[in-house]
């Protein structure tokens, strides 16, 4: 039997591919030439109909083919840019509630292509360094532009005060003499003129101008003056409505920003929520949007925005109410109170980088723990409620240029204060809650920087360490087990914790005759720096 027929017996019942074995089946002389291209059958059937068929007949199925084919298409393209989104918002961990929800921003040059913002804004944002929108800017963005309420809630530093700024700059555009179309509430007046410096400097060349109150004579004369935006606390708005006649008008405002506003939803004496129900009702224009901004936000909160809120939609950056991740944290168990300061010491000895902030649970314990570290020449210093604004204002300044290494605060400065470049918080006292521990913490690690946390803890803090070990596991850093076992205490106790600062053994190591010498000293002092002051306005 020769090669061929053998070939041709052997394969008389398999298929042979021409295609891909072609020259080996000319060469065996399987086949005489190249194999014929496989024919479209399908498209000569279709031709060959169409040459039948006639002209109207022709037009008209293939008008048909075109808007099937135009459908897919954009069909097709529509789930491209679904998946694009989805991806987006993954990639920035941002989840979202409503309906409606504009998209995602994918760069800051689309305010321009998309949203025809100002050149102006794009020229700010470049002079402040952005060059990539944080993950709550690339929602919550668009989402004002689009005169959407919002609920927002992201983690510390991560760019909040810019993602409600720049949609209100779009939105009033150019100044008129109208008075207030925008008012941001803040609970510390520190932090409403942190937000005011930030709406100046993303403001510049567009003719905005924005406002902070403090005094009835400065309320008169700005009030004169016209200003577009007025950034403020609750308690100072509430007081100016108040006066007969109302010293401020909001009856025309457009956008009402709550920043930290679980903060200020809280009741009772810490909190801002009759001042703020207060403020909804003479914020009476019928274009008001109103905006929520917050680390944290509690369940009770989130309620009342999603029942009060047009239409309103809510983002969420990362998991709910967690410690940034961009904090190194560590907790030290320091035995009594006695302990904390040798803890304190310890620290400084193996050494650590200012700036520090140092947070205590009151005014009192801020000024004992700065008199205790005076002496030991760390450039230490103290900023609370009771210290004469002015003084405020220059311990801010020191503190944000370097003068001064460590200061020593209180839950004033935790909430919403941006000190760039702060390497170390520590916890000096126990924060009396998780909400409480993540807004401290989150003065350091700040926009994409890393920080560190160190925390105290006596016997007595053991009550509330569970809640803050977890925060601390759940960023990925590490925790005894222990701490994690510890029993949960009930929801009531919990409420009674939080609103609640433990007694404290006094910091002062000094003799109470030495302290005293000391005070008067101070006292002294303080005065004649005061009556300098005085003297240096005169001239
Ligand atoms: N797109 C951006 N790129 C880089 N840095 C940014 C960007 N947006 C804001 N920042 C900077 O990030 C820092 C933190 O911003 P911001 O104070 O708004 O944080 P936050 O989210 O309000 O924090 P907190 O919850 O503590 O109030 C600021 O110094 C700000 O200048």
């Amino acid at each position: 039997m020769d090669g061929n027929k053998l070939f041709w017996k052997l394969g008389a019942f398999a298929k042979f591919d021409f295609k891909r074995f072609g020259a080996d089946a000319e060469r065996l002389k399987v086949i005489k030439n190249k194999p014929e291209p496989v024919k479209d059958i399908s498209a000569e059937a279709s031709t060959r109909h169409k040459s039948q068929g006639s002209l109207s007949c022709k037009s008209s199925s293939e008008k048909k083919k075109k808007k099937r084919k135009k459908k897919q298409s954009s069909a097709q393209t529509a789930s491209k840019k679904t998946e694009e989104i989805r991806q987006l918002r993954n990639k920035h961990h941002i989840h979202v509630l409503g309906t409606d929800i504009p998209d995602p921003l994918g760069s800051f040059e689309e305010l321009l292509t998309h949203y025809k913002v100002q050149p102006e804004l794009l020229r700010n944002i470049d002079s402040q360094g952005y060059k990539e929108p944080t993950g709550i800017q690339r929602q919550a963005i668009p989402v004002m532009l689009n005169e959407r309420d919002i609920m927002a809630c992201a983690p510390t530093g991560s760019g909040k005060t810019a993602a409600f700024i720049l949609p209100i700059l779009h939105h009033l555009r150019k100044a008129e003499n109208c008075g207030f179309r925008a008012v941001v509430l803040a609970p510390t007046r520190e932090l409403a003129r942190q937000i005011l410096l930030e709406f100046r400097k993303l403001s510049k060349g567009t003719g905005l101008r924005s406002c902070f109150i403090e005094k009835e004579a400065t309320a008169l004369k700005k009030a004169k003056q016209n200003f577009d935006i007025l950034v403020t606390t609750p308690n100072r708005l509430v007081y100016l409505l108040q006066t007969e006649p109302p010293l401020v008008c909001v009856k025309d405002v457009e956008w009402l920003i709550v920043d930290e506003s679980d903060k200020l939803f809280e009741a009772g004496k810490r909190g801002f929520r009759d001042q703020l129900g207060a403020i909804y009702t003479a914020c009476s224009s019928p274009k008001l949007h109103r905006a929520m901004f917050s680390a944290t936000f509690a369940q009770d909160v989130e309620e009342w925005c999603r029942l009060n809120l047009d239409n309103v939609v809510q983002v969420y950056v990362g998991a709910k109410n967690t410690a940034t991740n961009t904090v190194d944290q560590r907790l030290i168990f320091t035995g009594d109170e006695d302990g904390k300061l040798v803890a304190f010491r310890n620290l400084i000895r193996e050494g650590i980088s200012p700036p520090v902030l140092v947070f205590v649970q009151s005014k009192e314990r801020a000024r004992e723990l700065h008199t205790e570290l005076m002496y030991d020449g760390i450039h230490i210093d103290v900023i609370h409620a009771d210290r004469p604004q002015e003084q405020r204002d220059q311990v801010i300044r020191d503190f944000r240029v370097g003068r001064t290494w460590f200061l020593v605060c209180t839950e004033l400065m935790g909430r919403g204060i941006d000190f760039k470049g702060v390497n170390l918080v520590i916890n000096y006292d126990f924060p009396t809650s998780a909400v409480s521990y993540i807004h401290r913490i989150g003065r350091t690690g700040r926009a994409g920087r890393q920080g560190k946390a160190v925390t105290f803890f006596t016997e007595s803090d053991k009550i509330n360490l569970r809640s803050i070990a977890n925060m601390i596991r759940q960023a990925g850093c590490p925790v005894p087990e222990y701490m994690i076992a510890i029993k949960k205490p009930a929801r009531r106790e919990r409420c009674r914790l939080a609103n609640h600062v433990p007694e404290r053994k006094k910091i002062l190591t000094m003799v109470p005759k030495e302290y005293e010498k000391m005070k008067k000293k101070r006292k002294y002092r303080l005065q004649s720096m005061q009556t300098e002051a005085k003297r240096a306005r005169k001239e």
